[in-house]
């Protein structure tokens, strides 16, 4: 659906004089320097996709997305969306493409929102029965009966918004981009939006492409994530392959039935295997925790095994995890998921005593995004 081949884009700045009125005198010399905002980068996104453009002020998103809707000219490279040149055959394009800007609007600031409707559908030839029929879906998934006729200045952020993705989709586009659809709303906005994105991406298989800073955006809506920074496209796949790939530690707390005396001698043994079968059950469903019942089960076996169904952490012990903290009823543990399997960890610290419940947390996707920052 869309295919980027290598594009770079240079733009020539005028280059700054030193002293008094020196931004004008560097205008007046003529002197220009080169400055690569976007650097060889390529990549292709299928029809149905939902995929995320982030990176820092500056990185080049924004010139990237220019060079998609055929605003600015590659300087060299090519993108194709459904196989047509944004800046040969604009039309074509602007077709089959829908456009959000969250910071500025493409509504017409004094007129009720209606009339903005009126105008795109003329504008892109949208015939009266196709506009009626899609004003009015849009107008069920968006809610946009409480603001129809009430000029554009007039309504709130979060309005403004949902008036604006609606239409962007009048003209019923098979791709739709969006910078930073969600900055400045409130949690109820920004929820609401989320879930109409998801929904015209599942149901209706618009694909997206999605530049924000708010990495809960990108998190609850995109399969796929880019990452753009100085120029270059510096990762491009799935999030789950991103935590993996900068290595943050996963957290793990572990509860353990009794207080901490015993010790691990005999238990630590029948504790291998009681929790290796527990927690490969509970992991896989339940996801993020190993519940208790798992772990009574699991454990049941250790504490029988063990001295006193106590637990107790060893001084020392062999294995890439760290012990961060230790209370009456557990421990918490740091892990790196590319070094050690949570399994292996859980076989591990079964030997110290009965498992009761495990809780992980993963990696914040904010500290991921900083570590490539
Ligand atoms: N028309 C232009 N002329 C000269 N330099 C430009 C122009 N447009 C962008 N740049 C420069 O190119 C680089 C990339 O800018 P771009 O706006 O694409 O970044 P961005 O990732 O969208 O940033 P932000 O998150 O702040 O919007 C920046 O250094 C910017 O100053």
């Amino acid at each position: 659906m869309i295919s980027v081949t290598n594009i770079s884009k240079t733009f020539r700045v005028p280059v700054a004089a030193e002293g008094r009125f020196g931004a004008l005198r560097s205008l007046w010399s003529g002197a220009r320097l080169e400055k690569t905002a976007v650097r060889d980068v390529s990549f292709t996104i299928e029809r149905g996709e939902f995929v995320g453009y982030i990176g820092p002020n500056g990185a080049g998103k924004s010139t990237t997305i220019k060079m998609l809707t055929g605003i600015l000219h590659p300087t060299s490279g090519s993108v194709r969306i459904a196989g047509f040149s944004p800046h040969r055959q604009r039309t074509e394009v602007a077709r089959r493409l829908g456009v959000v800007f969250g910071q500025r609007t493409q509504l017409w600031w004094d007129l009720p929102v209606k009339d903005s409707y009126d105008i795109l559908a003329a504008m892109y030839k949208v015939p009266g029965e196709d506009k009626r029929r899609r004003l009015e879906e849009l107008t069920e998934l968006l809610g946009l009966d409480e603001f129809m006729q009430t000029p554009v200045r007039k309504l709130s952020l979060g309005q403004r918004m949902r008036a604006d993705l609606a239409a962007a989709l009048l003209h019923a586009p098979d791709v739709l981009f969006l910078d930073e659809p969600t900055i400045g709303l409130d949690v109820l906005a920004k929820r609401s939006i989320r879930s109409f994105l998801q929904k015209l991406n599942r149901e209706l298989g618009v694909t997206i492409l999605l530049t924000t800073h708010d990495m809960d955006d990108i998190e609850q809506l995109c399969s796929r994530v880019m990452v753009i920074n100085r120029g270059e496209l510096a990762y491009d796949g799935s999030i789950a392959a991103l935590r993996e790939r900068i290595g943050l530690p996963t957290v793990i707390r572990v509860t353990f039935e009794g207080a901490g005396s015993g010790s691990v001698s005999s238990g630590g043994d029948v504790g291998v295997s009681g929790v290796g079968a527990g927690g490969n059950g509970g992991i896989v469903g339940v996801g993020e925790s190993v519940g208790s019942s798992t772990g009574v089960e699991a454990g049941g076996s250790v504490g029988a095994g063990g001295a006193s169904g106590g637990w107790s952490v060893p001084e020392r012990w062999e294995g890439a995890f760290r012990l961060t903290g230790r209370t009456d009823s557990g421990v918490t543990l740091e892990c790196n998921r590319t070094t050690i399997s949570v399994m292996d960890m859980l076989k591990t610290v079964g030997t110290w005593g009965p498992i009761a419940d495990v809780h992980m947390e993963e990696p914040d996707f904010e500290d991921i995004i900083h570590r490539i920052y």
